[in-house]
């Protein structure tokens, strides 16, 4: 929450001269960050050179300017906020909700980024302007192997928003019940005895504590419930497929 509001704020969208600036707050304010964020993985100037050359018109980039000099920045990539960042010393005087607010009237649809887990006031800062958080990872696809969330902002339409991300979601879901349908079918043919006759209660609730690692929100019992019912429908679904029984 603000304290102090830094003087003579200015917001613009940043031309390529601002980009060294612009790096310079990227590696102050991650490096000020620690232990909020994991340590930096490269080194300082590979980031300073990373930055320095983005392409604005695939990074579109926006700063904050106090007194003339770049004090913050956010940018964006589609619909991905890929970074905001603002100078230690400037931290906590309304440039981080300044900027956001640029973000939103850029993203009036809404947009997503991912926060690391442990960043307890970055997660704070943006659920307190109203971004909610989505899914969280064990950090395996990100470059700090760090766990992290995706934390998005609904936009306008909230509604509109939220369901095209099920879909996504349903999309990806419907590929991997198909996939596990066929590898039901596949073991199957393996089994002594196969089909609803030869279901095993002890590997299903071992499926569900498994999964319940991964979703402790569900719980174990509600996994159960839920892996029972894929798998009945998957045992349906083969012996459809081999003309023996099924709808
Ligand atoms: O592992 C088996 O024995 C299977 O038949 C596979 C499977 C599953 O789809 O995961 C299906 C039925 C059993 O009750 C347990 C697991």
């Amino acid at each position: 929450m603000p304290t102090e509001a830094v003087a003579d704020l200015e917001l613009r969208a940043a031309v390529p001269t601002d980009l060294p600036a612009v790096a310079e707050v990227y590696v102050a304010a991650r490096a000020a960050a620690v232990p909020a964020m994991p340590a930096p993985v490269r080194p300082e100037a590979e980031v300073r050179a990373w930055v320095s050359g983005w392409d604005l018109s695939r990074h579109e980039t926006w700063v904050a300017t106090s007194g003339g000099a770049v004090v913050g920045f956010a940018s964006l990539t589609g619909d991905w906020l890929d970074s905001l960042y603002v100078l230690p010393g400037h931290a906590r005087g309304g440039v981080g909700s300044a900027l956001l607010g640029v973000v939103m009237g850029l993203r009036p649809q809404g947009f997503s980024l991912w926060v690391f887990e442990q960043n307890q006031p970055a997660r704070a800062f943006y659920a307190a302007h109203g971004l909610l958080e989505l899914e969280s990872t064990d950090g395996s696809a990100n470059e700090e192997r760090s766990p992290d969330l995706r934390v998005a902002w609904p936009g306008a339409e909230p509604l509109a928003f939220l369901r095209a991300q099920i879909d996504e979601v349903d999309d990806d879901l419907a590929r991997l019940l198909a996939r596990r349908v066929a590898l039901t079918s596949a073991v199957q043919r393996h089994k002594p005895v196969a089909g609803q006759a030869g279901r095993d209660p002890e590997r299903e609730h071992a499926i569900a504590d498994r999964m319940a690692r991964h979703a402790p929100a569900l719980g174990a019992a509600r996994l159960q419930r839920i892996v029972h019912t894929i798998i009945t429908e998957s045992l349906e679904v083969d012996a459809a497929a081999d003309g023996s029984e099924g709808s």
